[in-house]
């Protein structure tokens, strides 16, 4: 299997003591990698430490071999990313929109644009403002402007958070053709269980800044009834403490 990505030891203290700590995993190509938590974890921390967009305080990270901090052009060659929110030009189209980033790839045809709006489902929508979308078609257009220049690594912080399940439906299977058909490799954050559990097939759990599981997902499932099984379970071994969690499983009763 080939490593596209490696991460070992990161570590990233805020001032005020959070933050993201020794944190080690890695993904291969292909991988639908699900890095989940629920708010406040540390997962944007964890995708803007790892892309540099802000300082670590400790640690490697390397993509398709090179090292994110000696020899960051490299390594970003050929990723794409939506970290927090994509940026877009109220203003303009979404066509236009694409257009403003084809002129970053002067390599790739023009007719990309209208490949990743159709991709994205904004095909029909592709000569209106941005102004007039919603969250969710915002979203969308950040997914196409990511996979704009076919890159090989796609790093996306809580994509889907604004979408809805139709919204999420066709980002699953967007995510799901790419992976199967060229082997793009997914680095996806988000704190939707579920839609991680039919998504991706390696996932890493973090709690309080520190990853405290990660593995496959069928493995996983093998073992436990569901994600979120597995979850409630490891957070309880990191906490040492039932009372909390039990109350979670009875009130899903
Ligand atoms: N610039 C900063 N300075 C100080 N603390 C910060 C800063 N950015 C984030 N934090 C804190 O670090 C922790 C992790 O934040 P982060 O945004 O990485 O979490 P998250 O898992 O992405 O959350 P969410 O799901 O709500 O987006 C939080 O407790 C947050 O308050």
């Amino acid at each position: 299997m080939e490593k596209v990505l490696e991460i070992k030891g990161l570590t990233k203290r805020y001032r005020n003591n959070r933050g993201i700590f020794d944190i080690n995993l890695s993904v291969y190509k292909g991988d639908i990698f699900g890095l989940f938590g629920p708010n406040g974890v540390g997962k944007t921390t964890l995708i803007k430490t790892m892309t540099r967009l802000c300082n670590a305080d400790q640690g490697e990270v390397s993509m398709f071999g090179y090292d994110v901090f000696l020899q960051f052009e490299k390594a970003m060659e050929k990723v794409g990313c939506i970290i927090e929110t994509g940026v877009s030009f109220e203003y303009m189209t979404a066509f236009q929109n694409l257009q403003v980033v084809s002129r970053f790839y002067p390599h790739i045809p023009k007719t990309r644009i209208d490949e990743v709006l159709e991709l994205v489902g904004l095909e029909k929508y592709k000569n209106e403002k941005v102004k007039g979308f919603s969250s969710g078609m915002k979203q969308r257009l950040a997914l196409a402007t990511a996979l704009f220049s076919n890159p090989e690594l796609v790093i996306l912080d809580e994509p889907t958070s604004s979408m809805d399940i139709e919204g999420m439906i066709d980002f699953r299977n967007i995510i799901k053709r790419l992976s199967h058909e060229q082997q793009t490799t997914f680095f996806i954050s988000s704190h939707f269980i579920h839609e991680m559990e039919r998504m991706c097939n390696r996932i890493g759990i973090l709690y309080d800044g520190r990853l405290i599981t990660s593995g496959l997902v069928s493995e996983i499932i093998n073992k436990n009834e569901s994600l979120e099984n597995y979850y409630l379970s490891q957070i309880q071994r990191v906490r040492g403490d039932e009372s909390d969690v039990c109350f979670v499983r009875e009130y899903n009763q």
